[in-house]
């Protein structure tokens, strides 16, 4: 009796909360549904062992706390490999040297599905950065080794140094600042064009809708990206309004008629369709931009944490101003003009400080999870079966955490010797078929900013009540994007040095 009250109490309560509540209920009901049918196949006896969990169970975990999931579900199985289900999609992960070597070289493999479903915070438009054919990506692939031929790059260098300089300005003579929050801006131009590096305030507007759509990235709008949930909704959003920018500023160097050395002008010059040209803005400048800005927060909050490094740093940069222009410390030319004056060639062949700080730096700090999915016949990695149809993924933290490959793997050590013996020892970069394509640029990128930084700024990091950090904060490889520490418990705070920017 009391049950079949309760139950009536609570379908009562259900028609009078309305709609939301009903559609909400219809959800639940339907991934409980899903969950429990697919729970219910049968594996393959080759099959990767199965987390003994319903798979609704794993939707939050696996986007709210990835790291501590997945290195719980190597755990709980025992297994190099396991697998589970995000609703109606399998999903293997694997680990260990063999599953590496495959994982990066086998052909059936695909990073582009992969990623549509599994990551999210790529904006996708249809036919611009979603469901592009192969012709297409190629093309926008092709584009982007243009942009990175000596000359392309070499160009570059004195606006990315502008750019940086403009922002280094507002930030006054001294104060604290979580990088971020004031970083990202300084990487923005090399992939755009004038129309939008040009504008702080349209390069403002841009990080705060990708802001939206890193948080805007919820479980549901993943798996569920029909689903009218607000969530969703400020993500169409902030995919339109960030759509709308870069057709604007295409059709403002259209109409004005007058051509500009910059990445959208090669682009326009190359006769490409308005698609390819919008898609590799659109989705470079997420790809790309926000890996570069993202990498530089940490370097220059590793050297906050890490002053011998800093130091180090700085020195080199100061050693190559010396040899490339003698007559620097009397020149009354400004800090970013000099760097400019620095050849490209001794930008990527004579830093060897700067290398070894951006390498531990995408070691430690760089949370990604590679995922794929199996275009191809079924495979085997390590004698488990990879069906058809299948992601797979294969977590950074495998290998860069990895106390045998890195011994005291958190520890911040530049002076870490390259491991040769292992296959895809380290993957900052990615590896084998699949290795970043836009890694020559975000290196150059990454040192112009930090040696603009370092020469004009000194910097500590402080912790949350403003005293001098003992050292830099730990990586939070549950935040899948930034690797963000807890907001607001540590800054960098930084004092202009006298020569001007
Ligand atoms: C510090 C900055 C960057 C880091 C750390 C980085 C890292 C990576 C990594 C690890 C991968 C492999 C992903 C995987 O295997 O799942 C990758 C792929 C890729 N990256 Fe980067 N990247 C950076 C900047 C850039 C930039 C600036 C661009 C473009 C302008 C770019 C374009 C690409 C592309 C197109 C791929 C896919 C390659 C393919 O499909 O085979 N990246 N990147």
């Amino acid at each position: 009796m009391p049950y079949s009250v309760g139950i009536q109490a609570a379908g009562a309560a259900l028609l009078s909360a309305g709609f939301p509540a009903m559609f909400t209920t219809a959800i639940v009901v339907l991934l409980v549904i899903v969950s429990v049918i697919s729970s219910l196949h049968k594996d393959a006896a080759d099959a990767p062992a199965r987390l003994p969990i319903y798979s609704l169970f794993s939707i939050v975990p696996f986007f709210r706390r990835r790291f501590d999931f997945l290195n719980w579900g190597f755990q709980v199985t025992g297994q190099s490999a396991f697998q589970f289900d995000l609703l109606r999609n399998n999903v293997i992960v694997v680990s260990g040297e063999s599953a590496r070597e495959t994982f990066f070289s086998a052909k059936g493999l695909d990073l582009t599905e992969g990623f549509k479903i599994l990551s999210g915070a790529i904006p996708m438009v249809r036919g611009v950065t979603s469901d592009l054919q192969t012709k297409r990506i190629a093309t926008i692939h092709k584009r982007l080794a243009s942009v990175q031929r000596n000359e392309r790059l070499s160009m570059l260098i004195r606006p990315m140094l502008e750019d940086s300089r403009r922002a280094m300005e507002t930030w006054g003579n001294s104060g604290s600042f979580d990088p971020f929050d004031n970083v990202y801006e300084l990487t923005v131009r090399s992939l755009s064009c004038s129309e939008i590096s040009d504008d702080p305030c349209v390069v403002a507007r841009l990080k705060k809708l990708y802001d939206t759509l890193d948080v805007g990235t919820t479980p549901a709008t993943v798996l569920l990206p029909w689903l009218p949930t607000p969530a969703m909704l400020k993500k169409l959003w902030a995919t339109k309004e960030i759509y709308d920018i870069v057709v604007a500023a295409i059709a403002a160097r259209e109409q004005s008629g007058v051509s500009r050395d910059d990445t959208l002008q090669m682009l326009l010059d190359s006769g490409d369709e308005k698609l390819v040209v919008v898609g590799f803005i659109m989705g470079l400048l997420i790809a790309g931009a926000r890996a570069t800005g993202t990498t530089a927060c940490w370097m220059l909050t590793f050297l906050g944490g890490h002053p011998e490094w800093r130091d180090k740093a700085r020195a080199e940069v100061e050693g190559l101003v010396a040899s490339q222009y003698p007559a620097a410390a009397s020149s009354s030319d400004s800090l970013s003009s000099q760097l400019a004056g620095i050849s490209l060639e001794t930008w990527e062949a004579e830093t060897p400080v700067l290398d070894s700080i951006i390498r531990e730096t995408l070691r430690i700090a760089q949370p990604h999870t590679a995922m794929r999915r199996n275009l191809g016949a079924e495979i085997h990695i390590e004698g488990k079966l990879i069906p058809s149809g299948a992601y797979v993924m294969y977590p950074f933290s495998d290998v860069h955490l990895n106390p045998d490959i890195y011994p005291d793997p958190w520890k911040f050590d530049p002076t870490r010797e390259r491991e040769t013996k292992t296959a895809y020892s380290y993957v900052g970069w990615g590896g084998g078929k699949t290795t970043c394509l836009g890694q020559r640029l975000a290196r150059v990128e990454l040192k112009l900013v930090t040696a603009l930084f370092l020469l004009g700024f000194q910097h500590r990091v402080v912790d949350s009540s403003g005293k001098v950090a003992s050292g830099p904060p730990l990586p939070n490889w549950n935040d899948i994007l930034l690797c963000r520490p807890p907001q607001g418990s540590f800054k960098l705070a930084y004092e202009r040095s006298k020569t001007t920017l």
